[in-house]
């Protein structure tokens, strides 16, 4: 583990905040990290979106991830080499990292960045997704993620992210930012 402090200072213009979020818990961490390091947002979008539904869409995740189907990503990102720092957010889907960012990390050559990977989830923890980011991008530094609770389709808890709890993990990420040497 490379602690957060060894960590070079990455000025908001080399700052990238990716994130893939299917009901917004994510896109609001990935909002309150935009609104603290002024880093630019980018959501990634697939050519072929996941089904409305969510139990099609926990299986067609299942099968890609048993099959190793990389899903196309809609979304392309100008000149990641400028990039220092990227944040990269996703929800724990199936207990790992959903196949979309295993897209993003296939596709883009992280090599010598820092990765700063956030997480929602509906309460079961990260599983191996930090695990599965340190394996994808082996030339990167990962540096320790950031995890809060968000929601829980399956029982049809969508957008968590308001009131109290907004404001709890606004003050969690703004911890977890000022751990890292960074000007912000
Ligand atoms: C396909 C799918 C699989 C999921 N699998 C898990 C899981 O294994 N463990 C867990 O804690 N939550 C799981 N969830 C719940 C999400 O991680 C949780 O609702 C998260 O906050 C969603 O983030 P979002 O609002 O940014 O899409 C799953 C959700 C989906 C859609």
């Amino acid at each position: 583990e490379i602690g957060l402090d060894s960590i070079p200072v990455a000025p908001f213009e080399k700052t990238l905040i990716v994130y893939l979020s299917r009901t917004s818990n994510t896109k609001a961490v990935a909002e309150m990290i935009k609104a603290q390091t002024g880093g630019k947002l980018v959501a990634l979008e697939l050519t072929t979106p996941y089904p409305a539904d969510y139990r099609t869409t926990v299986e067609q995740v299942a099968q890609e991830n048993a099959s190793g189907f990389l899903p196309p990503l809609e979304t392309r990102i100008d000149s990641i080499e400028k990039y220092d720092l990227i944040f990269l957010g996703f929800p724990t889907w199936g207990m790992q990292l959903p196949p979309p960012i295993k897209s993003f990390l296939d596709q883009y050559d992280l090599a010598g960045k820092t990765i700063a990977p956030f997480n929602t989830n509906a309460g079961y923890g990260i599983g191996t997704t930090f695990d599965q980011v340190k394996t994808l991008a082996p030339k990167s530094i990962v540096l320790e993620g950031f995890s809060t609770q968000g929601g829980m389709e399956r029982d049809w808890v969508l957008f968590v992210m308001k009131g109290e709890k907004e404001t709890a993990v606004s003050d969690q990420v703004k911890r977890w930012l000022n751990t890292m040497n960074t000007p912000w």
